[in-house]
């Protein structure tokens, strides 16, 4: 039976006295607070208009929308009443360090999807929490509080993200299956609406920018062309596509019902390692798509086992159906399949679904 309520199922998470599990509960109880006041704002629309301008650029050279700003200073300021060491933000260059005592890390992406903010599209909050204890974190050698980031995302306690689109939703896993909460406005509190999402195996819809498609590496062109061919390509079958441009919203949907998404790294200028950045997006992501049954890879590597090297580290990004996943991942691996390919489809075999 599924928990009634998020505060339900925090309390049956939290099981025997453990300080790392009651301070992820904490957090999250923490965060879902600053995302509530962050959705009202959001809800103001240009009502809010302290947040219509432009601000200057942010540590990945991005522009700063002032809801970005006011959005991260919301869950900065919870955090402070949450047992976490250090912050750590796409929007601020270095770690904030709250309290060297506490176990958690947190790095987030306070508002995901940026450019969807004036057109009323859906739009979200990410975060991965990581364990602070034995890290050189709080005090590391070098004095750089950035260090008690560059861990493989498999070490995360939990990770999620808020989506403010329709619904203002929680997607959560603390390790055992992907969960989704709702907030419901009669009760005041967020309740459960999915319990362990599972995705789809196979899918017929991919999510990708495809103006890209001229900067694209060849594996990635392939792949997209035999989809684009449909019943008459390798694949035998019609494909749809997706492309909100808002990292939340894609990752739900494709929760809710399969399909691939990939932001692969291209040839465009500073876009080598594509868009997405490993530590606050992409580890996240892959670790709630894994508990769902998913994949997600940099195209050829599992994201969650990739080291960091640095905090705001960008990383290419394949992530949804598990077989989709591995198909794209031949696309790169086994180019002498792909050389073979048209004008007689004589990988039909390999690629067919
Ligand atoms: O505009 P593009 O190149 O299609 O990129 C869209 C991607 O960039 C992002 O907006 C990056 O996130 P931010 O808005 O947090 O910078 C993702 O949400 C989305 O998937
Ligand atoms: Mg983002
Ligand atoms: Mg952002």
């Amino acid at each position: 039976m599924p928990a009634a309520t998020l505060d339900a199922f925090l309390n049956s998470y939290l099981g025997p006295p453990d300080e790392l599990r009651s301070a992820v509960v904490a957090t999250v109880r923490q965060l879902t607070q600053a995302a509530t006041k962050v959705r009202n704002t959001i809800n103001q629309g240009v009502l809010g208009t302290a947040f219509a301008g432009t601000r200057s650029a942010n540590a990945d050279g991005d522009i700063q929308k002032d809801l970005d700003i006011f959005a991260d200073d919301i869950f900065l300021d919870a955090m402070r009443h949450a047992p976490v060491a250090l912050y750590a933000s796409e929007e601020l260059e270095q770690p904030v360090l709250l309290d060297s005592q506490a176990p958690l890390a947190i790095a987030i992406d306070p508002l995901d999807g940026s450019s969807n903010i004036d057109t009323n599209v859906s739009i979200g909050t990410i975060f991965s929490l990581l364990p602070a204890a034995g890290l050189p974190a709080t005090g590391a050698p070098d004095g750089n509080p950035a260090a008690a980031f560059l861990q493989a995302g498999v070490n995360q306690l939990g990770a999620g993200f808020f989506i403010y689109g329709p619904q203002l939703a929680l997607v959560l896993s603390l390790g055992s299956g992907t969960h989704v909460f709702v907030l419901s406005t009669r009760l005041g509190t967020f309740v459960q609406a999915y319990e362990s999402r599972i995705i789809p195996q196979r899918t017929q819809e991919f999510a990708i920018n495809a103006a890209n498609y001229r900067h694209w590496d060849e594996a990635v062109r392939l792949y997209i062309d035999d989809c684009l061919e449909g019943t008459e390509g390798p694949r035998g079958k019609d494909f749809n596509m997706r492309w909100i441009a808002s990292l939340v919203a894609d990752c739900y949907r494709i929760l809710m019902r399969g399909g691939v998404f990939l932001y692969p790294g291209d040839k465009r200028k500073g876009y080598r390692q594509g868009r997405l950045r490993l530590v606050y997006e992409a580890n996240p992501i892959a670790y709630l798509i894994e508990q769902a049954g998913g994949a997600a890879t940099d195209t050829i590597t599992r994201i969650l086992e990739i080291e960091p090297e640095s905090l705001h580290q960008r990383v290419p990004v394949v992530f949804g159906s598990a077989r989709e996943v591995a198909r794209i991942t031949r696309y790169h691996t086994e180019p002498s399949a792909i050389g073979e390919r048209a004008p007689l489809f004589s990988r039909r075999g390999l690629f067919r679904a």
